[in-house]
């Protein structure tokens, strides 16, 4: 007969009481506090593993960009570690229908699946934290005035994209600058997706949105999103000048 060898603290396991919900197996392996081993430490994801030096990122010249132009681009921004941790939580979302401004939904202009981010998540709250240090180096050097910052995950399904508009509604102007960091591995130009902005002076440039990139720009630039061939995955992001505002999800 075989033996079976197994981590199951099988003196747990009574027969009248089969395995189930509210008897679940143990599967974690008994370890001896005599050994002179140290326990096994696992490295949980913190912070820090989010922290930028942005300082270091944008040189006075990409500065000078944003302000001349209203856009830039930052390409491998976060470790490997941390950019991991934001592809695997963006999978696991449960996505809702984004809506228009006027709470509307029309999916030939705008496509994409979002969730906003809020305290209860982890990577994407640490993003958002290392986000807010990005919005309190533009205070300082270019008085942005920016006092929080909002993100959601993205997903655009296949065959969707997000039609041209500015992310300021008509007479509004409490988004200062948006900034979408993007999460697809080996996207390529056949992929479709790309961000089209038009800068300041009316020119049209076409950004990939490839993985550990964040395009920085003018919340009142236009843009659209083309239609993506693939699923896309992102942070749409926004630093406001307004005070903290409560997401529409926490309230209903
Ligand atoms: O995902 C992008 O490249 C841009 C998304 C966007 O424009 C938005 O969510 O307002
Ligand atoms: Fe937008």
């Amino acid at each position: 007969m075989t033996k079976i060898i197994s981590n199951l603290d099988v003196t747990k396991l009574v027969v009248d009481n089969p395995i189930g919900k509210d008897n679940p197996p143990l599967l974690s392996v008994h370890l001896s506090t005599h050994d002179d081993q140290p326990l096994p430490t696992q490295h949980l994801l913190q912070s820090s593993d989010f922290e930028v030096n942005w300082e270091n990122k944008l040189t006075d010249s990409q500065l000078d960009k944003l302000v001349d132009s209203g856009w830039l681009i930052i390409d491998n921004v976060f470790e490997q570690k941390a950019l991991l941790a934001l592809q695997a939580e963006s999978g696991f979302i449960k996505y809702r229908d984004a809506q228009l401004t006027a709470g509307i939904r029309i999916s030939d202009i705008r496509g994409d699946k979002i969730r906003w981010i809020t305290k209860d998540f982890f990577a994407g709250f640490y993003y958002l934290q290392s986000i807010n240090a990005l919005a309190t180096l533009f205070n300082q050097s270019l008085f942005t005035g920016i006092r929080h910052s909002e993100a959601h995950y993205a997903y655009y399904p296949v065959g969707f994209g997000y039609q041209w508009h500015s992310d300021n509604p008509a007479g509004r102007d409490e988004r200062v600058i948006s900034a979408v960091f993007y999460l697809n591995d080996e996207w390529t130009p056949s992929d479709g997706g790309t961000l089209e902005i038009v800068d300041k002076y009316g020119v049209h440039h076409n950004v990939m949105p490839v993985a550990n990139r964040l395009v920085i720009f003018d919340s009142d630039l236009q843009h659209q999103v083309q239609i993506a061939h693939r699923q896309r995955y992102s942070i749409a992001t926004w630093m406001r000048r307004d005070g903290l505002v409560p997401f529409i999800e926490d309230i209903i």
